[in-house]
């Protein structure tokens, strides 16, 4: 089963636009949950610009589905997740002026930082995965940090399909093969969205959670927050 874990980033970007409360962001996340989505994602940079640190203090205590906090593994960064006890915890090589996450790590050069950092969450009970791109060599490299799971970055995936591309999953085909082989446990996320999300899941059936948040959030613009997270519910039976 691939489970929906919707990234609420927007929501508090919409919030901040204002300064108030509106939308209140716990009260949205609660709604995803009773919508059927099956997991809540934050990713709490370190301008706070959309997510603040608060935020996902607060989200923790409504949160009954599973709880994944993003971000790059700076000392903050660390504190709170550790302070916090999510369910998961996705590392991402993002700079701190990145206007979005733009790359996935580089799990052999990067190989010992990984380890430490993963060793003192799992230490904590929290489920590790870690941000890579489609490259079997960073996904060989991810295995060897003890990481439990990958988050195959997807960028290129919905960009090449965009273009009507369908070659553009090839790469992750091989990726979750290998990644499969060695134990670990796959996610995916990064401008997936109703378009590209069924054949995706089609080529990668053994996904386990895919995160998901612009495109959703712009999509039920349209079609309504419910809508939106049912369609990608069905799309991902
Ligand atoms: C790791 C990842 O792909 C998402 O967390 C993405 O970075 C969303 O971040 P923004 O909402 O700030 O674009
Ligand atoms: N890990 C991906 C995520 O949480 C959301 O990415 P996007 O759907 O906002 O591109």
């Amino acid at each position: 089963m691939t489970k929906l874990s919707v990234n609420v980033n927007k929501i508090a970007t919409l919030r901040n636009s204002r300064g108030g409360n509106v939308p209140n962001l716990l009260r949205v996340a609660k709604d995803i949950e009773l919508f059927g989505a099956q997991g809540i994602t934050v990713h709490p940079r370190p301008d706070e610009r959309h997510i603040r640190y608060q935020d996902a203090r607060d989200l923790k205590k409504l949160v009954t589905t599973e709880y994944n906090i993003e971000g790059n593994p700076i000392e903050k960064f660390m504190d709170l997740v550790l302070e916090i006890q999510p369910t998961q915890v996705t590392l991402v090589p993002d700079a701190v002026d990145a206007i979005t996450s733009n790359a996935g790590w580089d799990t052999i050069a990067n190989r010992t930082f990984l380890r430490e950092v993963i060793s003192t969450f799992k230490q904590n009970d929290i489920r590790t995965s870690i941000f890579v791109d489609p490259d079997s060599k960073m996904v060989e490299g991810a295995a060897e940090t003890g990481t439990d799971r990958i988050e195959l970055y997807t960028e290129s995936y919905a960009k090449a399909f965009a273009q009507g591309n369908l070659k553009g999953i090839d790469p992750f085909i091989k990726a979750a093969q290998i990644a499969t082989q060695l134990g670990l446990g796959l996610n995916a996320g990064h401008d997936l969205s109703l378009e590209n999300i069924k054949y995706f899941k089609e080529n990668i059936p053994n996904v386990l959670e895919v995160s998901i948040g612009h495109a959703l959030i712009c999509e039920s613009l349209y079609f309504g927050l419910e809508n939106v997270i049912n369609m990608y519910l069905n799309k991902l039976k």
